[in-house]
């Protein structure tokens, strides 16, 4: 019931989410919008673009200004993220690997002198970041890692694979998750600070992927890399537990990714909907059209209020597993549905490059695999549910 000293929820988006949402726009306008296909099919990491990103003040949105970040928080990160993939989600996948995974790493978990090396250059767009955690056998699985870093002295040696990363290549330093101590022990593993150009470490093969291609995705390839200690974040055995935590933050930029997607093959499904004429009358004024533009409209309503639940949730620092993973999970679902329904709705052109819906339907996949699968999900939130 309603009180009149009820506080009522408030849908209305703080004026610095509006105001970055509009920067981000005409940035991905300008910017992005005219190669967005030439970097699709060339499989192109467009890096100036990132350094362009970077000037904007988004390669370092949630780094405070102190650091030479942002200084912003999880809605305005979305909104961010959610402009950039409505026009291209591959650059949308980059933003946030950089943002959420890289550099929240090292953020979080890095003590004061790590910060002050490695976080400026970051947050400014000069240097990419890539995060590795998961390998060929172990997706999933993350805790059955089989990368080692043995100690040695004041070094630690890194041995190992670790695959499907993005700036697997490009990235100028990686934050690499490696056993430290018995396989299956969610204690024994710990994260590092890998820069590119140390001895023993190098790139592997680059992904040919179904979409998202102008995020680049590639291998991460350890041969006796040798890295001082003091390249190690947090405590030893502490890495596997990060990274959750990591991932608590990375779920909720994919959800907002998902939204961008949703929302821009929803938009040019409408707009298609309203100029093509069939049987004497716009489609849209077919109930089976129509239909699908209600049913479109209402998820990426419901998967928005999630996705910015979940933003709230991750700002104020209160518990965020359950509704990040419901978030990820249910903004990604949707996505791929509404991608889908858009090329239906454009019949034989949607399924042309001529039209953006072909590619948000290629682009839209990604969001139900990467940072957990849907089944990941589940699993994150029905041990959420049934714990104590
Ligand atoms: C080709 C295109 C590009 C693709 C891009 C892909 C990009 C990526 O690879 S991103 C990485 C994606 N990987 C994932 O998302 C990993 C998915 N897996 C997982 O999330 C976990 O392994 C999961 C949820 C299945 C749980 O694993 P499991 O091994 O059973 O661990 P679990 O027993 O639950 O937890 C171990 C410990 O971690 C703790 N923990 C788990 N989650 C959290 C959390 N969110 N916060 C804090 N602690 C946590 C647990 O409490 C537990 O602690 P304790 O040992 O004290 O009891």
């Amino acid at each position: 019931m309603i009180t009149e000293t009820s506080t009522p929820v408030n849908f209305e988006y703080p004026e610095t989410q509006r105001m970055v949402a509009e920067a981000a726009r005409s940035f991905a306008q300008q910017y992005i919008q005219p190669h967005v296909m030439e970097w699709d099919e060339a499989q192109t990491l467009p890096v100036d673009v990132l350094r362009k990103a970077g000037e904007m003040g988004f390669m370092g949105i949630l780094v405070p200004q102190s650091l030479g970040g942002s200084g912003l928080g999880y809605h305005e990160y979305i909104a961010i993220l959610e402009e950039i993939s409505r026009v291209d989600p591959s650059i949308g996948l980059s933003v946030a690997a950089h943002n959420s995974l890289c550099t929240n790493h090292i953020l979080m978990f890095g003590d004061e002198s790590q910060k002050e090396r490695w976080i400026p250059r970051l947050a400014s767009g000069e240097w990419i970041g890539a995060w590795g955690l998961t390998e060929h056998n172990t997706g999933s699985d993350a805790g059955g890692m089989n990368t080692t870093a043995k100690k040695d002295g004041d070094t630690w040696i890194l041995n190992g694979a670790k695959n499907f990363i993005t700036h697997g290549r490009s990235g100028n330093v990686a934050v690499v998750i490696a056993r430290t101590g018995e396989k299956g022990d969610s204690r024994g593993m710990t994260a590092f600070v890998v820069e590119k150009g140390t001895p023993g470490f190098s790139s592997g093969k680059k992904e040919n992927k179904l979409g998202m291609r102008a995020s680049e995705t590639a291998e991460l390839v350890f041969d006796q890399c040798r890295i001082p200690d003091a390249n190690r974040l947090g405590p030893v055995g502490e890495g596997f537990i990060q990274s959750m935590k990591i991932l608590d933050g990375g779920r909720i930029s994919i959800g907002a990714l998902s939204l961008g997607i949703a929302k821009g093959a929803y938009e040019a499904a409408l707009k298609y909907s309203k100029e093509r004429v069939q049987f004497g009358k716009p489609i849209s004024q077919f109930q089976g059209i129509s239909f699908k533009l209600a049913e479109m409209a209402t998820e990426i309503e419901a998967a928005e209020l999630l996705v910015h639940k979940a933003a709230f949730l991750k700002n104020s620092g209160k518990p965020v597993t359950q509704l990040s993973a419901m978030a990820k999970m249910y903004a990604s679902e949707v996505c791929v549905r509404v991608a889908s329904e858009a090329v239906q709705i454009h019949g034989g052109y949607g399924y042309t490059k001529d039209f953006p819906v072909e590619k948000f339907y290629r682009d839209s996949k990604l969001c139900t695999i990467g940072e957990g699968t849907t089944e990941i999900q589940k699993v994150v939130i029905a041990k959420n549910i049934l714990k104590d």
